[in-house]
């Protein structure tokens, strides 16, 4: 297989991933949405994503500072409030997982700020 150059900023994001992926107990943002299932998901929804994609722009380093990894984790939440109205588990999911990710992504922006 392909090599990947697992540099110590990809290191740390997949760590910082899989804290977050793990808030996710229902796994509903672990893959894009299956838009056969949701036909007019594209209508409310511009860019989607979800923690595979996250995944594979680290491995590709499309990453090129950690401020732009907690902006595709804060897209994907907010296209989930977005599309899925207020009473629904989707819409709970994601205002339950902004919360527990929060918290994650502050202490890690600090660690990466420590590393410099
Ligand atoms: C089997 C059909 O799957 C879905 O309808 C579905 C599956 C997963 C979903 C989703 C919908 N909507 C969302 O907003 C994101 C967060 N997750």
């Amino acid at each position: 297989t392909m090599e990947l150059q697992l540099t110590p900023f990809n290191v740390f994001l997949r760590t910082i991933l899989d804290l977050l992926q793990e808030k996710d107990s229902a796994k509903i943002f672990n893959e894009p949405v299956n838009l056969k299932e949701v036909p007019d998901y594209m209508d409310f929804v511009l860019h989607p994503m979800d923690f595979s994609t996250m995944r594979k722009k680290i491995i590709c380093h499309q990453y090129p500072s950690f401020l732009a990894f907690e902006n595709d984790f804060n897209l994907m939440v907010s296209n989930c409030l977005h599309y899925n109205s207020q009473e629904t588990v989707f819409h709970q999911a994601a205002l339950r997982l902004h919360k527990l990710g929060t918290a994650i992504l502050c202490n890690a922006r600090h660690q990466a700020e420590s590393i410099g």
